[in-house]
């Protein structure tokens, strides 16, 4: 499911390019792509976003999904972790992201505090992004303490991804920034999970922050695809908070992430030009101005 050398935008696994479809109705990536990637070893490429931009450009670069993160709560809101997030504050990130997305499957990350209480509490939060976003699924948190709510998610016709491993809402219960599905007890405890989502419906689970090994051992055992954030290469796709990948976020970058660009030192580059023409005089000049 990737971008052909051409350039060229794949359309959903499986379909013809969007070159060869152009004119026509842009082809759409659906949840059942995942699992026909999967079974066929088509790797699957996610990237967060969070605003219309960034996600027309990842969408035309032939990205298949796109998370509207909680990620949100430090990339976009200057928070220090994802916990302060509301469901208010991510719905209209995740309506721009969806406005852009002509082809890739949008997800809206469930926050902290709108799903953990109840199934019915769940449902409430997933509807409201769905109906509200313009989303395709919802994902959140936890494998078998999530089960409940997954399951009755999916009843409600909403596809769900699960997230499991390392789970940044519970950090604290976790003790910190900790690497999960450690030792044979937490490869134990992984598969779990693993098995509960895949069995409450998930239609795909992200792995985030667990060794490879753990990570192979539960891609092999699931016929839902997994998803690596710092799960290695063994899993069925990748996914990468987008200004970490960028080089765009300040600050520690987890070590699984690869830079693919340093936009925010090409910001500040711009920034101080701009600044130094304003007292130079430079800028405006003639171009720009109206008679
Ligand atoms: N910008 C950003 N990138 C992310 O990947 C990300 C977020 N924000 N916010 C939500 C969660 C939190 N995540 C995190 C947060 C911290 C580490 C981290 O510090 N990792 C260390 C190892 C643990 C440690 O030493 O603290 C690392 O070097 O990978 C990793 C993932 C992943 N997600
Ligand atoms: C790191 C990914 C999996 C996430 O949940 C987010 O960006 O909020
Ligand atoms: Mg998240």
């Amino acid at each position: 499911m990737a971008a052909s050398e051409s350039g060229e935008v794949a359309a959903p696994y499986g379909g013809a390019t969007a070159a060869a479809t152009a004119g026509g109705a842009p082809k759409r990536v659906r949840t059942r792509h995942f699992l026909q990637a999967k079974r066929d070893g088509h790797p699957i490429v996610g990237l967060t976003s969070y605003d219309f931009l960034s996600a027309q450009i990842f969408d035309r670069a032939g990205i298949d999904f796109l998370l509207v993160g909680d990620s949100a709560g430090n990339t976009v809101f200057g928070y220090d972790s994802t916990l302060p997030v509301t469901v208010d504050e991510l719905i209209p990130l995740t309506r721009a992201v969806a406005r852009a997305a002509k082809r890739a499957l949008v997800v809206a990350d469930l926050p902290f505090g709108s799903y953990e209480t109840n199934p019915r509490e769940a449902v409430h939060s997933a509807i409201r992004f769905m109906k509200e976003t313009g989303a395709h699924a919802v994902k959140l948190e936890g494998g078998e303490r999530s089960a409940e709510q997954i399951r009755h998610i999916v009843e409600a016709g909403i596809p769900v991804m699960a997230h499991i491993g390392f789970t940044p809402q519970s950090e604290h219960g976790l003790g910190g920034h900790v690497i999960q599905g450690r030792g044979e007890a937490g490869a134990e405890q992984l598969l779990r999970d693993a098995r509960a989502v895949e069995a409450a419906g998930a239609f795909a689970v992200v792995l985030e922050m667990v060794p490879s090994a753990a990570a192979k051992a539960v891609t092999e055992a699931l016929s839902i695809p997994t998803i690596s954030v710092g799960a290695g290469p063994d899993c069925d796709g990748q996914l990468l908070v987008w200004t970490d990948w960028a080089g765009f976020t300040t600050g520690r970058i987890p070590r699984f992430v690869k830079q693919y660009a340093q936009i925010g030192q090409a910001l500040e580059a711009a920034a101080i030009a701009f600044r130094e023409d304003v007292e130079s005089g430079a800028y405006p000049a003639p171009e720009h101005e109206y008679e």
